[in-house]
């Protein structure tokens, strides 16, 4: 018999329960004992729902209130030093990692985030340094997985393995200059041997430890990590599954399949291709190989007879017993049911398959393949080829003017009419002041903007009477940035539920959901609209709420778009044509809003790409191609307007160490980029490769309710002036504020305007 296995589960619950719960407990509206309760809910329901539904191994451990990275370092006591003695419960001292904090007396900035892996979501970066002193604070794994037992549930508990926590830590900044955090692994190996240990002697059979580093090109240098520590861990834990997702192995295959482990699993979804070389690395050992044929990124129903042909040619080398059908990867990525969704058609529901039908899927399709002769798992087969000969049918619907619109773009089209130096002379009419101060566009979403739009919704309130509320926000948010003296104004997006879902919303081949929500971070979560049929623009998207905006004040306005790459990238994409096809047709609808923008009197325009770089392949040898149809998405979508009109980018939440030479490539007038998380590693990266247009280095981080002072400001400005022209720096925060309240927003850049103040006074 086959088993089949899902390998971690959204944990923000149905309803949004655990968001719910940790925000009112951050606002001092409830206590830890409640925020208990509610988790103890949420893993009870995810666990009772996967074993309904037959799944073999139910994973238990991937539960988190905020990151399942930070969870780690906090269990395996590797807590910064700024976070010790500062007479907090270790949940405050948790959530101080995870955001900051400042009350109290206390004021501690939170832990960098980063994407994970090539995905939306975030998680924070450990700081690691020769001083640490790993020890099991607790055991996340074993609670849960006693958790689940005494609910008459078996599970298989996640643990993050060795060698990828090591390898996405950083160094803290007293660490020695040539340290690595890899070199901690002999000091983390006893707390792996103790947890894992523990879980055996609780009656675990199998852990499931997650190594996605082994499909980066990262993976490969830790050859002979692996080689010296599995064997150790082996040796006191329950059978180990050794899992990799989101990418292929490529020749790791070859030394993870001598190690001593119980299981393989690998990424069927993004590489079915290394099926065959992983059957013939494991073919004579006793490894069991978990095939990842479902799934956990895409939230297209699975269509079974590829997945059953890849089933059948593992079990075929190496026997029922020695194969799993599993999801991918977790499907933390996806939202968490179809059944909350009551407005899509009965058509469209019938394309889609979110958390807990990609559950039903793993296990119909080990039921198959096992030779089942259920008369409901034959039903399933025959409606699973029912509904994608469905869409397939579907899927020859295409738009013609917008497809022959794409094939016939011209190279010129992606280039400004001047280069930059001119350009910059024609900007003069923007009146900016040196070092100009500016915002990456949104302002606090506050309640009263929530609930007008919930309002509009409903019905209760008319189209008219939301209009004239989102006029008075716009005003005020115009009053507000005069008055504390920004020189280049954002109308703040009330009008936006979401970045990329706002624009979905006005674009031809989108569909919306009402519940599906996935986690980008801590307890944000986002809502992606699914492309399903070629994007077209049907009219203007921003152009009245920008001019209205403009028409308030004599300061320039930047209208504000998010870029073809990020609104691809934080949708869920079709699947029948390239990511390329789908991003060209995004950048042509945004070409014809730009321009549309500069007619309507908008000096400066900025066209928002903070998704660029997480959907960079994880493999080096696959950027190229990547990189290039992205950046020319972008350029294709800006490159329209006259010199006078200054374009602005906005990049955040990652490493663009790596890519920055891509991004001058994309030839903004000006860009905005995080850099005040990463203790202005970037700086290095100016230094190294210089940059020639106007940039924007965030001065202080957004993403935290802390305040900076203006001194703080005045220091990342003086640092970055070491390698940035003067002339060409602009002063703003890491990225919007909308998840911000108006009080730390105003403290902020009130701070942010004294410090370019100081800057013009000290730099002439
Ligand atoms: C995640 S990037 C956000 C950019 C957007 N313009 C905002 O300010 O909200
Ligand atoms: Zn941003």
């Amino acid at each position: 018999m086959v088993a089949s296995s899902v390998l971690g589960f959204p944990r923000i619950g149905p309803n949004r329960e655990i968001k719910k719960v940790v925000e009112a407990y951050w606002a001092g509206k409830t206590n830890a004992e409640e925020v208990t309760k509610v988790a103890a809910e949420v893993k009870k329901l995810n666990w009772t729902e996967l074993q309904q539904r037959g799944v073999t191994y139910i994973p238990s451990g991937d539960f988190s209130l905020y990151d399942h990275v930070l969870d780690h370092s906090a269990a395996f006591n590797a807590i910064p030093k700024r976070y010790h003695g500062l007479g907090l419960s270790p949940l405050d001292t948790y959530f101080a990692m995870a955001r900051g904090r400042q009350a109290d007396g206390v004021d501690v900035p939170a832990g960098e985030m980063k994407k994970w892996f090539d995905s939306n979501y975030h998680f924070l970066v450990p700081e690691l340094d020769d001083a640490v002193e790993f020890k099991l604070n607790f055991n996340k794994p074993l609670e849960e997985f006693n958790e689940a037992k005494a609910l008459g549930i078996t599970t298989r508990p996640v643990v993050l393995g060795p060698i990828t926590y090591l390898a996405l830590s950083k160094a803290t900044k007293e660490a020695k200059a040539d340290f690595e955090p890899i070199s901690l692994l002999p000091k983390i190996l006893p707390v792996y041997k103790q947890l894992l240990s523990e879980l055996k002697a609780a009656g675990a059979e199998w852990v499931q430890i997650d190594e996605p580093i082994l499909v980066t090109d990262k993976g490969a240098n830790f050859e002979s990590q692996y080689g010296s520590a599995y064997p150790e861990l082996v040796a006191v834990a329950p059978k180990l599954l050794l899992t990799t997702f989101y990418g292929r192995l490529e020749s790791n295959v070859n030394f993870i399949a001598k190690l001593p482990i119980a299981g393989l699993h690998i990424d069927l979804d993004r590489a079915p291709e290394q099926l065959e070389k992983a059957i013939n690395a494991v073919s004579s050992t006793p490894i069991v190989l978990s095939l990842g044929v479902v799934s956990g990124r895409s939230v297209w129903k699975t269509d079974f007879s590829a997945a059953i042909k890849l089933a059948e040619k593992a079990i075929s080398a190496l026997g029922e017993d020695r194969v799993i059908v599993a999801t991918a990867s977790t499907v933390l990525h996806i939202p968490v049911t179809l059944a909350s969704e009551k407005k899509l058609t009965e058509e469209q529901k019938d394309w889609f398959s979110f958390a807990l039908e990609k559950a039903s899927e793993v296990a119909t399709i080990a039921a198959v393949v096992s030779g089942s002769q259920d008369a409901a798992v034959a039903a399933a087969l025959e409606a699973n080829r029912t509904s994608i000969a469905k869409r397939r049918d579907f899927e020859k619907n295409s738009d013609d003017s917008v497809r022959k619109r794409v094939a016939s773009i011209t190279p010129d089209q992606y280039e400004r009419k001047s280069p930059f130096a001119v350009r910059l002379e024609a900007q003069k009419v923007l009146n900016l002041p040196k070092f100009p101060t500016t915002t990456i566009g949104s302002f606090p979403q506050t309640k009263e903007i929530r609930q007008a739009r919930a309002k509009l919704g409903k019905g209760e309130i008319s189209e008219e009477e939301y209009e004239e509320f989102i006029k008075k926000e716009i005003e005020s948010a115009v009053r507000f940035q005069e008055k504390i003296g920004l020189d280049l104004l954002v109308h703040g997006e009330p009008e936006r539920n979401d970045m990329v879902q706002y624009f979905g919303e006005r674009l031809s081949g989108f569909v919306f959901t009402q519940n599906a929500w996935v986690q980008s971070y801590g307890s944000r979560y986002v809502r992606p609209p699914i492309i399903v049929s070629d994007v077209s623009r049907k009219e203007p998207m921003t152009v009245r709420w920008s001019q209205y905006a403009q028409s308030l004040t004599s300061k320039p306005m930047k209208g504000m778009l998010t870029g073809p790459v990020t609104i691809l990238n934080w949708s869920f994409p079709r699947v029948d044509i390239s990511r390329e096809l789908q991003a060209q047709q995004l950048a042509l609808a945004l070409r014809d809003e730009v321009c549309d923008l500069e007619a309507a009197g908008i000096k400066a325009i900025q066209v928002d790409e903070p998704a660029l770089r997480e959907g960079l392949p994880l493999r080096r040898a696959d950027w190229d191609s990547y990189l290039n149809w992205a950046g020319n998405t972008f350029k294709l979508s800006t490159a329209g307007v006259g010199d006078h009109t200054q374009t602005h980018s906005h990049f955040c939440y990652s490493d663009f160490d790596d890519i920055f030479p891509q991004i001058q490539r994309l030839d903004a007038d000006v860009i905005s980029i995080e850099a005040s998380k990463s203790d202005m590693k970037l700086i290095n990266t100016f230094k190294h490769y210089g940059y020639s247009n106007n940039i924007g280095p965030g001065v202080y981080d957004v993403h935290s309710p802390r305040v900076p002072g203006d001194v703080e400001i005045q220091e990342r400005i003086k640092a970055m002036l070491a390698y940035l022209d003067q002339s060409l720096l602009y002063v703003n925060p890491d990225c919007g504020l909308k998840t911000r309240g108006w009080k730390e927003t105003e403290a902020s850049l009130v701070s942010l305007v004294q410090a370019a103040r100081w800057a013009r006074e000290n730099y002439v």
